[in-house]
């Protein structure tokens, strides 16, 4: 297994973004598994199934044919030989996702991948962000980091990105989003053990700095 970065944290507080950079200084593998959840909603829409019926999501798992790459540099999702990686971004797919991701069943069945792609890896190690992360993939990681920002803050960098939305309309969809996903997993406070990095008052650098920071402090050998 390689070296485990557990990243865990609400929409919009930097997880991919931070986690792809430090990956790439540190010439380690990142794995994006909110792509996974969003990758499976987008093929229960394109199966023709209602989203928020969890038997019939249970029923897409079998076909559910994902491939995600772990390369910082080259990070591209396939569903079959689809590729998803901008289609799962539409406001569309992260309307439903939070449905689709409270499934018991799929959340085993997205852990087990999980879990195989982490071992498969050839990297030095392996930068792994989401929701539960730190408290149920990897608890074991050797280090565990909860990236935290305001709500207010976190809102306008993920309005920023999607032209074309309000930023109201945008918020909304934020909020309701964390708090349906709050139901299943507790991503708002630190488990124990988990450092939390609020990058509320950080530009990108130093919030990537500080990530960086914390890994070197568990292990001044891996960081550069
Ligand atoms: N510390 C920061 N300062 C300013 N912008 C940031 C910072 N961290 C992330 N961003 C930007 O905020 C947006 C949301 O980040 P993202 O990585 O998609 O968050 P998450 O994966 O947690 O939803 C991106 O456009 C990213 O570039
Ligand atoms: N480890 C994870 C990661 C994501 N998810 C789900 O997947 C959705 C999309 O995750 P994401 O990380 O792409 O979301 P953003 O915060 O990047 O917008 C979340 O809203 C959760 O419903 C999860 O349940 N567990």
């Amino acid at each position: 297994m390689p070296f485990v970065v557990a990243v865990d944290g609400p929409a919009g507080s930097g997880k991919s973004s931070v986690s792809k950079e430090v990956a790439r200084r540190l010439d380690f593998a990142f794995l994006d598994t909110g792509a996974a959840y969003r990758a499976l909603a987008w093929h229960v829409e394109a199966s023709g199934v209602d989203t928020a019926d969890a038997a019939s999501v249970v029923s897409c798992l079998d076909s559910f044919d994902c491939r995600i790459g772990t390369d910082p540099s080259g990070y591209a999702v396939h569903v079959g030989d689809v590729d998803v990686t901008d289609a799962i971004r539409d406001p569309q797919i992260s309307a439903v996702v939070s449905a689709v991701a409270r499934v018991p069943e799929v959340r085993r069945h997205l852990i087990e991948l999980f879990r195989s792609i982490m071992a498969a890896t050839d990297a030095p190690g392996i930068i792994v962000e989401g929701r539960d992360i730190t408290t149920v993939v990897a608890p074991d990681a050797p280090v565990r980091i909860l990236l935290t920002a305001s709500e207010a803050v976190r809102m306008g960098r993920r309005s920023a990105e999607l032209a074309g939305s309000s930023a109201e309309a945008v918020g909304e969809q934020l909020r309701k989003r964390d708090a349906a996903d709050s139901k299943v997993v507790d991503f708002m406070t630190a488990a124990d053990g988990v450092t939390t990095v609020d990058s509320t008052e950080l530009d990108f650098d130093q919030t990537v700095d500080a990530v960086i920071g914390v890994i070197r402090a568990a292990q001044p050998a891996l960081a550069p």
